[in-house]
């Protein structure tokens, strides 16, 4: 890890920065010299930075600069359409489409339950939809990695979808969880392997397969998609490959930044983790946009932790939302480093018995022994730091400025943030949370009582800021671990509240398809078939997360013959 310590502007702006590669720097010039040329209407910042070079950097760097400019600085745009054209390859020419493997057009004993047959045709349409997001690196890449962004990785991989022309590591569990649904165990192992041979490199798995991702992780879910893959293939050897890799991760995460220790009322010290981005510049693949948000900022020491909290919130997977700002909707309060958020700890318990299970089935007694020991610290702490037995959620705690002499964090009940996230529901999805039916029934009832829940799924939160993660946008991932936390429990009522979810995401699902012909990486969750906005870019639609989730509950809870699909046709 070529890691570099950043200028110490005051106290609060700490940490390390990993450098970005020339390549990278160039294409955010290019990506200013478009928006001033083009303006912001279609902009996208990100497309900029996925383009590569046709021949090398100096070349290509000297010919820029050479770009004729206007009074007001910016280049003519048929100068620029031409430099384009000529010494940049468009942003999708590094991975090219690859037939998955193991894809048929209907896999045998395929969602079962599914009785409906316009769900079951729903269903084998979005199953093909793996064909579309289905992409190897271009040999080109492979003997010229130096003109790409891209990071080449060996096995056919599943994008994301639209703009997101890379993998990302959190979308890959529902992506995985969708192709055993499909019954594409090839491709999904593949998955896993790309992903182990980043932390090979890197030393966890960055947010994406991109050089301009490789300053932070996302939501840590790799034991999570062996343990998956695992219990439907039972490929021992998938396993005994990927742990080395398992721990490398487990210490990034619970290690340097990441990891704050403190104190809870008892006197009791506890280890969690928070999101920690070591970048603290705008981030390359919206840099136009970060920077002119951070111009409203005093000076450059304020600017660069702005940067450092914006790209931890990315690292969160929740870039943007309310639930890291101090002041909403002020985008510039974002304030990642100071939470120790639910979420990512109720991950890393999962990864702690995850890592324990599969070190079970190599027979690697150590590891199980320090991983179940690490959980149940993880569940102690999660009770002491988080669970608010008054509302019935774990709440993301805010750190304080109370110390103890050691340098501890202090709990302190006035730093739990008592706004409802769709997040504090998380722990739900872990069975030694699910298994409390004490736990569950205040957990139902609160979520019941939320407003997070709406007609067509679960928000993100509740309030409306323009911000993607955001009221009224409901994402898929979050749906699918709510729902699996809700029907684990033993408890009826759980029970019938997931399939209540379940309903309403898979109709929200089916009537935004039937009517645009697409899915969405987000919806919005007050109207069934509608899709999300809010951020900077526009829906974006493929979309790999969506089909996993709809794909997984299908085979999970059905879909009975005599229930409707689309209960909006008569309305309208
Ligand atoms: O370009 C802006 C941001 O885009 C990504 O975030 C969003 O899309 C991801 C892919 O579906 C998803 O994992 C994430 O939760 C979304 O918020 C990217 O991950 C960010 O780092 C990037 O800044």
């Amino acid at each position: 890890m070529n890691m570099i310590k950043s200028e110490t502007c005051t106290s609060t702006n700490k940490g390390p920065v990993i450098p970005t590669t020339p390549l990278v720097i160039f294409l955010e010039k290019v990506q200013e010299a478009a928006l001033q040329s083009y303006g912001y209407k279609g902009f996208d910042a990100k497309l900029y930075v996925d383009m590569s070079l046709k021949q090398n950097l100096s070349a290509t760097v000297e010919a820029f600069n050479k770009l004729p400019r206007t009074v007001n600085g910016s280049i003519p745009t048929h100068d620029l359409d031409v430099f384009i054209g000529k010494y940049l390859n468009g942003a999708d020419e590094d991975l090219v489409y690859v037939e998955p493997v193991d894809f048929v057009a209907e896999p045998e004993v395929f969602l079962p339950k599914v009785k409906n047959s316009e769900v079951r045709a729903w269903a084998l349409e979005v199953h093909s939809l793996w064909k579309n997001l289905s992409r190897k690196v271009s040999d080109h890449v492979l003997e010229n990695p130096e003109l790409y962004t891209l990071i080449p990785l060996k096995n056919p991989v599943i994008i994301a979808g639209s703009r997101y022309r890379e993998v990302y590591y959190w979308d890959s569990y529902w992506i995985i969880r969708g192709l055993l649904a499909s019954k594409m165990y090839e491709t999904a192992k593949g998955i896993v392997s790309n992903l182990v041979s980043l932390i090979d490199q890197f030393g966890y798995v960055l947010n994406g397969a991109r050089a301009y991702y490789s300053n932070r992780s996302q939501p840590p879910l790799l034991a999570a998609m062996i343990v998956e893959i695992y219990n439907r293939t039972g490929d021992l050897d998938l396993v005994r490959r990927s742990l080395p890799a398992l721990l490398k991760e487990y210490h990034f995460w619970n290690s340097g930044i990441h990891k704050v220790t403190i104190q809870d009322a008892q006197g009791s010290n506890h280890s969690l983790s928070r999101y920690y981005a070591m970048w603290n510049e705008p981030r390359p693949e919206s840099s136009t946009i970060d920077s002119k948000t951070a111009s409203k900022l005093p000076n450059i020491c304020e600017k660069r932790q702005f940067y450092r909290e914006l790209a931890s919130a990315a690292e969160s997977g929740w870039d943007f939302s309310s639930r890291w700002m101090r002041n909403e909707p002020d985008l510039t309060t974002t304030s990642t480093t100071s939470i120790l958020p639910v979420d990512l700890n109720a991950f890393l318990l999962k990864m702690e018995l995850d890592v324990a299970f599969l070190a079970n089935l190599v027979g690697d007694t150590s590891i199980v022994a320090r991983f179940t020991e690490a959980s149940q610290n993880r569940q102690r702490a999660i009770n002491c730091i988080f669970w608010n037995a008054e509302m019935g959620q774990w709440l993301d705690y805010w750190l304080g400025n109370s110390y103890t002499s050691e340098d501890i964090y202090k709990w302190e009940d006035i730093h739990q943030n008592k706004k409802s996230f769709a997040s504090n529901f998380v722990p739900l999805w872990i069975e030694l949370f699910n298994s409390d039916d004490i736990t569950t029934r205040k957990v139902v009832q609160s979520l019941e009582n939320s407003g997070l829940l709406q007609p067509a799924g679960i928000a993100g939160t509740l309030s409306n800021t323009g911000q993607q993660w955001d009221f009224p946008n409901g994402w898929p991932p979050i749906q699918h671990m709510i729902i699996e936390g809700l029907a684990r429990s033993g408890l009826e009522e759980a029970r019938a509240l997931a399939k209540d979810i379940v309903i309403r995401w898979i109709r929200t699902n089916y009537v935004a398809y039937k009517k645009t012909g697409a899915m969405y990486e987000k919806y919005d969750v007050t109207k069934c078939g509608a899709y999300g906005g809010g951020g900077v870019y526009v829906a974006q639609t493929g979309f790999g997360w969506a089909n996993g989730v709809v794909l997984a509950l299908l085979e999970e809870f059905g879909w009975p013959e005599d229930l409707k699909i689309d209960t909006t046709e008569q309305a309208e």
